[in-house]
């Protein structure tokens, strides 16, 4: 079932380096960018998110399972990591884009069954919602406070900047 999951749905996942950690610094601010041209890996990722079909509430939970698996760092937000529709979501992407590694997301509001699924499955009630090898990490209160608190760098240092997302 997995398989076929990823097969069917991986490719309504988006996977970007978010931003490279050097243009960030140098401007002195945080930049929004998810433009990463030279990356042949993430082009074919910001094509516009498919509808991903209605299915059992079974299946939609392999599907989030399989997300978080094939994806070191997943986040399910409003919107999309270059256009985000809330400023939770964005707070979180941005906080991501201090790291130089994969993020696979995944666009809750173009897809309200995912949302259901998401939510029944980290037993957590709003978006975003970050997932770190596996393991769900909070929203973007936690995101935020384990980047200032260095526990982020700790989490992410064994996620390459070249591991492929998907
Ligand atoms: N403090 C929260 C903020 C997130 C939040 O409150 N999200 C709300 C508004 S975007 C939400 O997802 N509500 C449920 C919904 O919209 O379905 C966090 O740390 O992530
Ligand atoms: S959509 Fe209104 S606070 Fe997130």
């Amino acid at each position: 079932m997995a398989a076929a999951l990823s097969s069917r749905f991986l490719n309504t996942v988006r996977s970007t380096r978010l931003a490279s950690v050097s243009s960030i610094y140098q401007n002195g601010m945080m930049r929004y960018s998810t433009t990463v041209p030279s990356d042949s890996d993430t082009h074919d990722d910001f094509k516009p998110t498919q509808k991903v079909p209605s299915g059992s509430t079974d299946s939609l939970k392999d599907l989030v399972e399989n997300d978080v698996k094939e994806n070191p760092v997943m986040i399910y937000m409003k919107g999309v990591p270059e256009a985000p529709q809330c400023g939770f979501s964005s707070l979180a992407v941005r906080v991501l884009q201090q790291y130089n590694v994969p993020v696979g997301a995944r666009n809750i509001l173009a897809d309200p069954e995912i949302k259901e699924a998401v939510k029944s499955f980290s037993h957590w009630p709003t978006f975003p919602q970050i997932f770190i090898k596996g393991e769900f990490i909070g929203g973007s209160d936690i995101i935020l406070n384990m980047h200032k608190e260095g526990e982020l760098e700790e989490k992410l240092k064994d996620v390459s900047a070249n591991q492929k997302s998907q």
